[in-house]
């Protein structure tokens, strides 16, 4: 595999390059291919990782094409393997995601080894943690040469090839890294912008061939969400009725539960509808509807954010918000939406309280408007569909550090095959690695030695420190002072940013070394703190801060993540020094 790399990087004649191109290009295609498969059992089954697979031979002619129909199904690789039959034997296998092999059973990755595939090109890693790099380390360890999209050689085409593979699992990518199902707002609205009439009434706004489309998008979806007002205007049915699969649940947000006695959604024989509310809202009608079967859930606080963070544990993978303006509002401003899916009816309807797809957002400049990423137009029938992500899908190649950086840091680490240690509170498991932690440490000031209770006291303190100003000296002996580094990192943040002038001129250039220092103090100066250090070789160290992208690795990956680091190098200078101090003692004897 290093091999394969190194030819790419290093070709220089024209006649290799062309090859090169050509080989990309092919990669690039089969992956596509690969990733157009797997979306076919979208919809069928309740949402699942899509996976599909194409095998081709050295000459590039397809043997045989796979992909998954549902959990636990037969693997898209193993369905490949078994069209291609003897055709196996030194082809190449292209998979738009690593396959996850969640049941133990490597029934994937045994199809591909047994088969006698050569190489397998993987559009991307799987994107949870506990199984990411997994079968990719499998298939190497049985001598396959395995390629991943953008980690050996980066080139536009392949790049190309590696967003189609990021989009069709958009809702598992989303999904790992936010901790709340993806979702997708979709309306559909006239060229006036107007989800319905004043009136309220709402039925057609979009053409038939639409309708169809909402009904697919619902069958890939695990629930259909609306909020009270909708239930009540529209008494819909929200169900996926394009012909075959999957239907998803309902799910009805409403905090008064003023809802109608007779309801559609009250019918469950079909599916199964769920109300969240707020806690202690109407007992008596919980119970009404508890006895039609219609399970009610309580919030203490009925927002967006907990609703989703609560399916989010009960497993659900995509949700679609087919609500009005005013819940789409709330779920839009609590970042819950990934994705917004617009249908354009070319009708105008006028009304001033004619309602709009989104409510009050609090925007009052247009450069304050959300941009969306990827967008894409399609005309349905009549109506324009306009779609596109509120938040891109996060890419899966670890920047936190970047693959050179970490190699610099610390060579023992392989970021794409290590696991990723995170720290960030105090009581987390690995909380003591945190500048907040409870470990005092003795360290220079002025032209004597001063106890500072935290790494974090240090740091802020060295802020003013060596500034010719009464108020600067102030400040240091505040946070020195302070009775606890939350206090002492807001003294430090706020007097900076008040008071810029107390700061010290140098402070950009000198504060990862200040931090390294304040470190090496802190791990030097209790034991257990370094052999835990220690403990942690071989995996990435990314301070989980969600606000701080400097020192944390930022919410998805996109903090640089210095704190991380500096503990990398520390631990690598660490191993350096035991393996010294190991080499001297086998010399000895
Ligand atoms: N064209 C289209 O695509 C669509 C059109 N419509 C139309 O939109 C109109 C209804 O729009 P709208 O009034 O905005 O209805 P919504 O679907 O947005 O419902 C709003 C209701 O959601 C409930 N809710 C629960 N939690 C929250 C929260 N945190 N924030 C906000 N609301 C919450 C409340 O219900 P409660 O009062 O019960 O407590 C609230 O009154 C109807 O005329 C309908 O036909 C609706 C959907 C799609
Ligand atoms: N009016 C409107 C939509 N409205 C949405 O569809 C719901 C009705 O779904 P059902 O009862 O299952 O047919 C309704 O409550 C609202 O959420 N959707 C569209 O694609 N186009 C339209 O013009």
């Amino acid at each position: 595999m290093a091999m394969a790399a190194l030819s790419f990087r290093l070709c220089s004649s024209p006649l290799i390059c062309r090859a090169t191109l050509d080989h990309q290009a092919t990669d690039a295609s089969f992956i596509r291919r690969a990733a157009d498969l797997s979306e076919m059992s979208a919809g069928l089954t309740s949402p699942h990782p899509n996976f599909g697979c194409v095998i081709a031979t050295p000459s590039g002619k397809v043997a045989g094409e796979g992909y998954l129909y549902a959990q636990g199904t037969k693997p898209a690789e193993a369905l490949a393997v078994e069209a291609a039959g003897e055709f196996c034997r030194g082809s190449t296998a292209y998979l738009n995601m690593e396959p996850g092999d969640c049941h133990g059973d490597h029934t994937a990755v045994s199809a591909l080894v047994q088969a006698g595939v050569g190489r397998v090109v993987v559009g991307i890693r799987h994107p949870l943690q506990h199984l990411r790099g997994a079968a990719i380390r499998e298939m190497r360890s049985h001598g396959i040469e395995v390629n991943v999209l953008g980690e050996d050689v980066q080139s536009k085409v392949l790049e190309d090839a590696r967003k189609c593979c990021l989009l069709v699992n958009a809702p598992l990518i989303h999904r790992a890294c936010s901790r709340v199902p993806f979702s997708l707002l979709k309306y559909a609205m006239t060229l006036d912008g107007k989800i319905a009439a004043s009136s309220g009434h709402a039925a057609w706004i979009s053409s038939k061939l639409s309708r169809t489309r909402v009904f697919e998008l619902r069958g890939r979806s695990d629930a259909v969400i609306v909020g009270g007002n909708t239930v009540r205007q529209d008494d819909p049915r929200l169900t996926a009725r394009h012909g075959q699969g999957h239907t998803p649940t309902r799910i009805v947000m409403s905090q008064s539960l003023d809802l109608p006695e007779k309801a559609n959604l009250w019918d469950v024989s079909e599916v199964s509808t769920i109300v969240a509310t707020q806690r202690g809202a109407r007992k008596s009608y919980q119970k009404f509807l508890a006895s039609k079967g219609v399970e009610v859930v309580e919030f203490d606080m009925l927002n967006p954010r907990e609703v989703m963070e609560y399916f989010h544990l009960r497993g659900y993978l995509s949700i679609l918000w087919e609500c009005g303006g005013t819940l789409a509002a709330s779920a839009i401003a609590s970042g819950v939406i990934h994705k917004v899916v617009a249908f354009i009816a070319p009708k105008i309807i006028g009304g001033s309280k004619a309602p709009s797809p989104v409510g009050e957002l609090g925007m009052v400049e247009m450069t304050q408007a959300l941009n969306l990423i990827d967008v894409c137009y399609e005309q349905v029938g009549p109506d324009m569909l306009v779609s596109g992500f509120l938040q891109p899908v996060p890419d899966l190649l670890p920047v936190i550090p970047s693959e050179d950086a970490t190699f610099e840091i610390d060579p023992s680490v392989n970021p794409f095959e290590s696991s990723i240690i995170f720290f960030y509170k105090t009581w987390d498991l690995y909380g003591s690695f945190s500048n907040f932690s409870p470990h005092p440490i003795r360290m220079p000031y002025g032209d004597d030695y001063r106890t500072w209770s935290s790494v974090e006291h240090y740091y802020q303190a060295n802020k003013f420190v060596g500034v010719e100003n009464p108020l600067a000296h102030d400040c240091v002996e505040k946070i020195r002072t302070a009775k606890s580094p939350e206090e002492a990192a807001f003294i430090g943040r706020s007097k900076q940013r008040q008071q810029p002038e107390l700061v010290r001129s140098d402070w950009e250039d000198v504060k990862i070394e200040v931090m390294y220092m304040a470190l090496k103090c802190k791990f030097s100066t209790y034991p257990h703190l370094k052999t835990m250090l220690l403990s942690t070789a071989g995996s990435v160290l990314v301070e989980a801060s969600p606000h701080d992208l400097f020192w944390g690795g930022g919410r998805e990956g996109e903090g640089l993540n210095y704190l991380g680091r500096l503990l990398m190098q520390l631990r690598s200078e660490y191993l350096g020094e035991s393996s010294v101090s190991a080499e001297n003692t086998s010399l000895a004897l």
